[in-house]
């Protein structure tokens, strides 16, 4: 949709007024799919609203990226390819509703990038993603470790997915980190637990007090030539750079530092991508969708550089 010719604040929001799957045959190279779904959270709810919130601030995005040097919806073909109908009520059919979808996009040619939803949401994904490339390298940016056992008997919930990931073997675990950590634990043996699961930490102290330059070069060393799954949890943000969330930590980055993580990761076989926790009842401003939305946009053009490129998954 060109913004010079229909204002870009007119007409139901795609993702960055982009292409409805079934309007462009029903395959894609690159599918943005929303889950409105948020029955794992463990405090504030609302990133039900999360995907639809972000495509509404999405509008404002324009074709061209610069600092990638890549106009990424001329690169390859991007379809927003709506939501995920996971049952509200039932997070076990829930997570295999969204497995199944996923599959079937990733069947039909796509890469996804996922607007979510709660973190839950991240394990279906990468079973699909797994299922079609093996296990991955994990980029998982958060406040949190989102490696804890379970909450009130639930194995399935927003601060358990990578741990259930890492029980079924998901994970390359020789290229597992965290990034932009931080905030109170429930004990010293979190981190213990999370270390034995082979999960390095890039704390948002760490990104302060060595840089991005430095911190990507570390990263990018560990996840090498593997294919590769980012998650990233909005909240890995300042609550001022993302006020619109659910469990929210002092001490985050900003945006500006997680764009710029990201772009330096532009070399990495980035094979899919998730974006979650956005929760819009608690934003101001839209503060929080707009950062989503550059985001996924930063994400959406390390995949479409890559096709452009001919560069498969494995
Ligand atoms: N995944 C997110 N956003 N939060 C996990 C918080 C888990 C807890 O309440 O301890
Ligand atoms: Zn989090
Ligand atoms: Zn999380």
């Amino acid at each position: 949709m060109d913004s010079s010719r229909v204002p870009r604040f007119a007409g139901p929001a795609t993702f960055a007024r982009l292409p409805r799957l079934d309007e462009t045959g029903g395959t894609a190279d690159i599918a943005v799919v929303g889950v409105p779904f948020d029955t794992g959270v463990s405090y504030r709810p609302g990133a039900r609203f999360g995907g639809n919130a972000i495509r509404e601030a999405s509008r404002l995005l324009r074709p061209y990226n610069p600092a990638q040097e890549a106009a990424p919806f001329a690169l390859a073909q991007v379809a927003d390819a709506g939501d995920i109908a996971a049952n509200p009520f039932d997070i076990g059919e829930a997570v295999e509703t969204v497995q199944e979808a996923a599959d079937g996009l990733l069947d039909s040619g796509a890469r996804l990038m996922t607007l979510g939803g709660d973190h839950t949401i991240a394990l279906p994904l990468l079973r699909s993603v797994v299922r079609k490339h093996g296990p991955v390298a994990l980029l998982h940016f958060d406040a949190h470790l989102d490696t804890w056992d379970t909450y009130f008997g639930a194995a399935y919930t927003h601060g358990t997915p990578f741990r259930r990931a890492f029980e079924e073997g998901l994970l390359d675990t020789s290229a597992v980190s965290h990034v932009g950590t931080r905030g109170p634990l429930y004990g010293r043996k979190d981190l213990d637990e999370d270390e034995r699961m082979g999960f390095g930490i890039v704390t948002s102290a760490d990104v302060m007090r060595r840089g991005v330059d430095e911190v990507t070069d570390q990263l990018r060393q560990r996840v090498g030539d593997r294919p590769l799954y980012i998650s990233v949890d909005i909240d890995v943000l300042d609550p001022a750079h993302a006020p619109g969330t659910g469990t929210p930590e002092a001490g985050g980055l900003t945006s500006r530092e997680l764009l710029e993580i990201i772009r330096g990761l532009a070399d990495c076989r980035l094979v899919s991508a998730d974006l979650v926790e956005v929760a819009p009842a608690y934003d101001h401003a839209e503060i929080t969708s707009v950062a989503a939305s550059h985001t996924a946009y930063e994400l959406t053009t390390v995949m479409a550089r890559q096709i452009a490129e001919g560069r498969t998954g494995r």
